[in-house]
């Protein structure tokens, strides 16, 4: 099945999470409180009203997560800072508490020899902000840059992997359309305004961090999915393509210099963002790699019940995950084929890839997972292939190191190679995990 010579060699192998998932000490050192904070505080929106106030209380036990990493034999890890541990307020005073946190992290995780690979947005903005309008207020994009040049001032003498932002499309469509994520809003033209501002705001950063040191890898991460159709019919086929827009094109196009989307924008004007004098150009400031995370394809056919006419149908499967996500590993080949052929990034990672399945302790500490070992297996594969035909991914970061707080639903969504046993907060290393070091082990002994 797996080749592994095929895998350059310098290739990550590792693993990714988030601040707001994993850290916990929500109330400790000076942080302050993030959109996630409120919307998880508010009845209803988070399944079994969980939070990240404690999660896998990594703020607390990075060292002895890190020990686990590296015996684990992973080269890189993916990680987000959470900027309300940076600017409580999201601008302004900085608490010196939380840049020590993240100094002693990464001190930590090179002392292993794991290489960072930081996230600067990973959906937890500050609540000041927000109570000013957030990412619809452009001047949040201001905001961000403030932000980047103190983290980037920071860390960058031992960080040299940046990614901007993590999926925009959930932060904006989401979190101000769909109303499911933080900050909770429902309103599609709000959604495309702080889509913009996401990418705008990307850009700015990508600036700041060149300027900081020119041989800085930067880049964004994106979450990317074919859009199949339905039929044949001419209806269904445009359904699919409004929503390859709506999902992947509305963030690829700007990034890579081509402006917003016609098949998008020219069906719903009535939601185009407002775009002023150079931020086009701004948002192209060229990228060293592009970060993506891929889970499942989508399949569209048209319908009149909404201004996109566009509506998912369920995907034949047969494999689903806790999610409810059909496992469709071709589709991650699709995208990285796809991406080349019409963007043709520098690099690439997967900088996400896993999946929920319902995992059980067993009396002796033993998880056996074999889903969802066979998910990442074949996941994989499909990056072989890829790389087969040329297409540069230099890195595979699984999602995620461990079982974390999955947003809205809550703690029962576990994605972790390693289990979290969060009464006790003991961590048990699932079949998957251990599966993939025995794979890393060999990937990177092997070269
Ligand atoms: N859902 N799900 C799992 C995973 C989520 O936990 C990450 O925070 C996101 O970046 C991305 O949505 C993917």
């Amino acid at each position: 099945m797996l080749d592994l010579n095929v895998f350059p060699r310098t290739f990550k192998w590792g693993t990714a999470t988030a601040a707001y998932q994993i850290e916990g000490a929500a109330h400790e050192d000076g942080r302050g409180i993030s959109i996630w904070d409120v919307f998880s505080y508010t009845p209803g929106n988070v399944k079994k009203g969980d939070s990240g106030d404690v999660a896998c209380d990594h703020y607390h036990r990075y060292a002895e997560d890190f020990r686990l990493m590296k015996d684990l034999g992973m080269n890189s890890y993916r990680l987000s800072i959470a900027w309300p541990r940076i600017l409580p307020k999201g601008r302004g005073e900085v608490n010196e508490k939380g840049l020590a946190f993240y100094d002693h992290l990464i001190d930590e995780l090179l002392k292993h020899g794991i290489e960072p690979f930081v996230t600067l947005y990973h959906w937890d903005l500050p609540q000041a902000l927000q109570q000013l309008g957030g990412w619809a207020n452009r001047d949040t994009v201001d905001a961000f840059e403030e932000y980047t040049r103190i983290v980037v001032n920071r860390l960058g003498d031992r960080v040299k992997n940046w990614i901007t932002h993590n999926e925009p499309w959930c932060a904006a469509f989401l979190g101000h359309g769909a109303g499911v994520h933080a900050p909770g809003l429902k309103d599609v033209g709000v959604s495309m305004q702080v889509a913009h501002h996401l990418l705008l705001s990307h850009g700015k950063a990508v600036r700041i961090i060149k300027e900081h040191n020119p041989e800085h890898k930067v880049g964004i991460t994106l979450i990317l999915g074919p859009s199949h159709a339905a039929s044949e019919s001419a209806e269904d086929q445009a359904a699919a393509a409004r929503h390859d827009a709506f999902l992947n094109t509305i963030y690829l196009d700007p990034l890579y210099g081509r402006g917003y989307p016609k098949v998008l924008f020219d069906h719903v004007p009535q939601f185009a963002p407002k775009v002023q004098e150079g931020d086009l150009e701004i948002i192209a400031t060229p990228t060293d790699f592009l970060g993506i995370n891929y889970y499942q394809r989508s399949i569209l056919k048209h319908t009149e019940e909404n201004p996109f006419n566009f509506e998912g149908v369920r995907p034949p499967g047969p494999e689903f995950t806790f999610f409810d996500w059909e496992v469709y590993p071709q589709g991650l080949y699709e995208v990285l084929t796809r991406v080349q052929q019409d963007y043709a990034p520098k690099e690439i990672f997967i900088t996400e890839n896993g999946a929920t399945f319902e995992d059980t302790l067993t009396e002796d500490g033993q998880v056996h997972d074999e889903q969802r070992r066979f998910y990442i297996e074949r996941h994989l594969k499909a990056v072989q292939d890829a790389i087969s035909e040329g297409v540069p991914v230099n890195g595979y970061f699984a999602w995620s190191f461990l079982d974390n707080f999955e947003w809205a639903e809550g703690f029962e969504k576990r994605f972790g190679l390693v289990y979290v046993d969060y009464p006790t907060q003991n961590r048990y290393v699932k079949d998957s995990g251990k599966w993939y070091s025995k794979l890393v082990k060999a990937a990177l002994g092997a070269v």
